[in-house]
């Protein structure tokens, strides 16, 4: 009999879910919880080439999960009969204490919430959507995959900040690293796709957050956010790289609290900060009706990706391959196109044909030429949070 596992993606508004056979790598249902704690929430859940959207209020992350479970009630999978073995929950930070996925109990539930500080925006939803899900599952074993774990073992000079030793300690200040997942998962695809284990690679997950990381051999030498997943490139509503002076000016100067200026860091900066919008489709589709803000917010946007992979072709003393993953990496053909288009003095040479076809799965988008390989791989972390999972609860 098949078996399956419940991946549960908890973020800071939304619950994203997928029922898996580790196996086959089949997902056999998946959804999206979205706007929780806005006036009207929605799920969409797709179950057997169907997909039913519901819009209901959904005031919290509790609320969202049993919403999901309702909705696989109503339209399908039975998940009694789905021969669920393990439900899988992305943790975003894990700190110094969670270096590899676990078996979640109690205690280490208390332990993930603990981290909280350290990531105020994610790790409250993982914590509730944890504790909701050990209620709804109580006889399955839940597994926590964190996405900082890839990074746990970063050189010191690179998850060290020019800080203060006694305080860093004793608030626990290093750079963590997010996007593990996606960034051990991709970085994977692109070695067992080229046949190489010895690559110099530079990943670029650009989603809604959006890290770089730079990866020898299989291990990552460096990544772009920090201690949360404020610091780094420009994303969809987070400034990345910032003065952090303009903080102790906003207090003093804007007499702006600490929690306002973390949300205007946090949710009201970045590509909506710029032009007043986060999703990249339709920065897009203004830029290209020629809105100034627009076309200098996807300017910025390239600016510091150029700037990281030429930092990291620094860091890693070489470049064979550059990746581009996730929603915008793996669909903004224009923005690949612009990024890499500045590059030419790394040897890189977009196929441009390549580039602006839509195709699935890994390709190449650079020419056999180009002295830096250059792929766009379609990342999975869901996948790779329920073959961890299963892994898991078999050893
Ligand atoms: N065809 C496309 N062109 C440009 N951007 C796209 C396209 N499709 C999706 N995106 C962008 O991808 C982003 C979301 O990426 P995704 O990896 O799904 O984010 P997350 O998992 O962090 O929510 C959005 O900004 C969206 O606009
Ligand atoms: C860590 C992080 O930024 O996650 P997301 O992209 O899901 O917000
Ligand atoms: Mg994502």
């Amino acid at each position: 009999m098949s078996r399956t596992v419940l991946v549960i993606n908890s973020g800071s508004s939304s619950i994203k879910y997928q029922l898996i056979d580790p196996d086959s790598g089949e997902s056999l249902s998946s959804g999206v919880v979205e706007r929780i704690g806005e006036e009207s929430g929605r799920i969409t859940h797709k179950y057997a080439g169907e997909k039913h959207t519901l819009e209901a209020p959904v005031p919290d992350h509790e609320v969202g999960l049993r919403q999901v479970i309702a909705a696989c009630g109503k339209f399908g999978p039975d998940l009694a009969a789905a021969g669920v073995v393990a439900v899988g929950h992305r943790v975003v930070q894990g700190g110094s204490r969670f270096d590899k996925a676990i078996v979640l109990d109690e205690a280490s539930t208390r332990e993930i919430a603990e981290l909280i500080p350290l990531a105020p925006l994610h790790n409250p939803a993982n914590v509730t959507g944890i504790r909701t899900a050990l209620e709804v599952f109580p006889d399955i074993p839940h597994v926590a995959i964190f996405d900082t774990a890839f990074f746990s073992d970063m050189p010191a000079y690179a998850s060290t900040y020019a800080l203060d030793k006694d305080v860093a300690e004793r608030y626990k200040i290093r750079r963590y690293g997010f996007h593990g997942t996606s960034h051990a998962f991709v970085s994977r695809e692109v070695a067992r796709h080229l046949g190489r284990d010895d690559l110099k690679q530079i990943v670029l997950h650009l989603g809604n957050g959006a890290s770089a990381s730079a990866i020898d051999s299989g291990h990552p030498i460096d990544t772009s956010m920090g201690m949360t997943p404020l610091e780094g490139l420009m994303m969809g509503t987070r400034t990345g790289d910032i003065d952090p002076a303009i903080a102790f000016h906003l207090a003093r100067v804007g007499h702006m609290r600490v929690g306002e200026i973390d949300s205007l860091f946090n949710e009201r900066s970045g590509l909506k900060g710029v032009c007043g919008h986060n999703d990249m489709r339709e920065v897009r589709e203004l830029a290209a009706a020629g809105q100034a803000d627009a076309r200098l917010a996807l300017d910025i946007y390239g600016h510091r990706i150029r700037k990281y992979i030429g930092s990291y072709a620094a860091a890693l003393n070489g470049l064979d391959v550059i990746t581009f993953t996730a929603g915008v990496g793996e669909n903004d053909s224009d923005l690949r196109r612009e990024v890499l288009e500045g590059l030419s003095f790394l040897g890189i040479e977009l196929d441009r044909e390549s580039n602006a076809q839509r195709t699935d799965g890994i390709r190449a988008i650079s020419t056999p030429a180009s002295k830096v390989t250059v792929l766009v791989v379609p990342t999975n972390e869901e996948l790779s949070i329920a073959r961890q999972a299963a892994e898991l609860i078999e050893s």
